[in-house]
């Protein structure tokens, strides 16, 4: 699946007194197999242009194709390709336990082998049986972000997007994240889209780096190619 974004700009509240336009003009490509770095300053519009690539909001002006279609027309179609992780976990929790929140898009999407989606996840990011049965907003930070991810991967989508995946994470809950990224991406046919303030953590990780400044998109050096 490739994802193109044509001049797409985005505007807050347009024709409001509190218009404000975060994206300018953006233009952008995410391919099957590559990793993908959006890089800017708080506010800079990294989460809106998430937002974009995953249908949730559309562009004020611009157009965004899905392999040369419009995706507005059916977004579920195109979405159960991809997952998404938010950068605040607890704000994309709705269940009751953590092996109902992981499981939930399998069930929703009536996809079978539940116990074996869930077994990959739990080993891909290291979350024991004991963590299933817990509750999801009770987790510490490192545990709820292992879920997040686990939720949106779980029904094996070709894109991965993660908005700041290692914010305030300790130093071991970071590594497992990031050695779980080397892992995902090393497998075929998936694309990781990743938001960060700090690219210098994911190095180890090789992709094409974006900064976003003053609404506009501009390509940066890679990192690892
Ligand atoms: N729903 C909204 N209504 C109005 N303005 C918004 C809305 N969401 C975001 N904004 C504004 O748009 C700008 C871009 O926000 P966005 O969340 O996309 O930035 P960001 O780069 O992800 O920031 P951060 O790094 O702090 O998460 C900010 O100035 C923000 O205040």
């Amino acid at each position: 699946m490739t994802i193109s974004l044509v001049n797409v700009s985005y505007v807050y509240n347009k024709n409001t007194p509190i218009e404000k336009k975060v994206l300018k003009r953006v233009n952008l490509e995410i391919n099957l197999n590559e990793v993908i770095y959006i890089v800017g300053k708080t506010g800079s519009g990294k989460t809106t242009l998430l937002y974009l690539i995953d249908f949730l909001i559309k562009p004020t002006s611009g157009i965004i194709y899905v392999d040369g279609k419009s995706p507005y027309d059916n977004p579920d179609k195109y979405r159960k390709n991809i997952g998404f992780a938010f950068q605040f976990p607890e704000r994309q929790f709705f269940s009751e336990t953590v092996k109902d929140e992981i499981t939930f898009s399998l069930k929703n999407l009536n996809i079978d082998n539940v116990d074996k989606r869930l077994e990959y996840v739990q080993r891909i990011l290291d979350i024991d049986d004991e963590m299933l049965t817990k509750n999801p907003f009770k987790l510490s930070g490192g545990e709820q972000r292992r879920v997040a991810i686990a939720s949106a991967i779980v029904h094996d989508p070709e894109i991965l997007i993660l908005d700041e995946p290692t914010v305030s994470l300790d130093y071991i809950n970071e590594a497992r994240i990031i050695t779980f990224l080397k892992e995902w991406s090393n497998i075929k046919n998936k694309t990781l889209v990743i938001v960060t303030h700090d690219i210098e953590k994911f190095k180890e990780i090789p992709g094409k780096v974006y900064y976003l400044k003053k609404g506009k998109l501009i390509r940066s050096d890679s990192i690892g190619i």
